[in-house]
């Protein structure tokens, strides 16, 4: 389970440079708190608040409106150190009164949180694609796997998603036979294997497809004027011939067959 964990927030990190935790252990009374108390600052008086106004970026507390980053444009902001706390709290506005005890027990917590992700993050870093994406060309894959490490892209937003390795289960993911069999009422699934530096994984990966030269084509049944033929025919012999010229520039085979039909 940590290791899957792990694998989301590498691939999140990668692809996305963000993500969003939950079960992060900080209590909701504490997270709520700290907003109030942030809030409850900025409703107090300008006499309050100014006190807190340096032009020195440096200083450990200071209050600013205006825009001498370069980068705020319309907003309040009251920066202050946090951790270790006890270096720093002394500093902290004692209004409203409950401001630093609430926003403190917040910047203890989220603290050992930050530490936690960079630990997982770093963990993460050491993982590396071993199969790039690509579809089958049969008509199902079955997977035997000992570890996790597969992944499968999202069919409508194309993000990644890391597939538990279920002990005793097996994965079981549609090809591009099948694709083509049902006229696009199925599709092939895109996947990729991730590796785990740690610990070496095995997988058998059968692929079921018809005899190397028989054409697999739309079932007639599913072909009518409203769903007309959407893939040529093409036999597994004619997929493994097209796989070299495939290599550098990868789209799933059963691209290769559709029909255009837009003219
Ligand atoms: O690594 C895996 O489990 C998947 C292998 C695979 O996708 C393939 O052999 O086509
Ligand atoms: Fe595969």
């Amino acid at each position: 389970m940590r290791k899957l964990v792990i694998q989301e927030i590498a691939l999140a990190c990668r692809e996305q440079g963000c993500f969003q935790v939950v079960n992060h252990g900080i209590r909701k009374s504490v997270m709520k708190g700290a907003l109030e108390a942030a809030s409850e600052f900025f409703k107090l008086s300008k006499e309050h608040k100014e006190k807190f106004v340096s032009a020195d970026v440096q200083q450990p507390i200071r209050y600013d409106m205006s825009s001498r980053d370069g980068i705020s444009t319309a907003r309040s902001l009251l920066k202050h150190y946090a951790n270790p706390l006890e270096d720093w709290v002394q500093f902290w506005p004692i209004n409203p009164p409950t401001y630093r005890k609430k926003m403190g027990d917040y910047a203890v917590e989220i603290k050992g949180v930050s530490m936690q992700l960079m630990e997982a993050i770093f963990e993460g870093l050491g993982d590396k694609v071993g199969l790039a994406f690509h579809s089958d060309y049969g008509f199902i894959t079955i997977l035997l796997q000992s570890s996790a490490g597969f992944e499968v892209m999202h069919h409508e937003d194309d993000t990644w998603i890391a597939v538990p390795a279920i002990p005793g289960a097996l994965h079981v993911h549609i090809g591009d036979n099948l694709e083509v069999l049902s006229n696009g009422q199925l599709k092939s699934l895109v996947h990729r294997t991730i590796l785990n530096p740690d610990e070496p994984r095995i997988s058998i990966a059968s692929i079921h497809g018809l005899s190397m030269d028989e054409k697999v084509h739309c079932a007639k049944e599913l072909v009518d004027e409203e769903h007309p033929e959407m893939y040529k025919e093409s036999s597994f012999q004619e997929s493994l011939d097209l796989l070299p010229s495939n290599m550098n520039n990868y789209k799933r085979f059963v691209e290769s067959l559709k029909i255009d039909r837009d003219e």
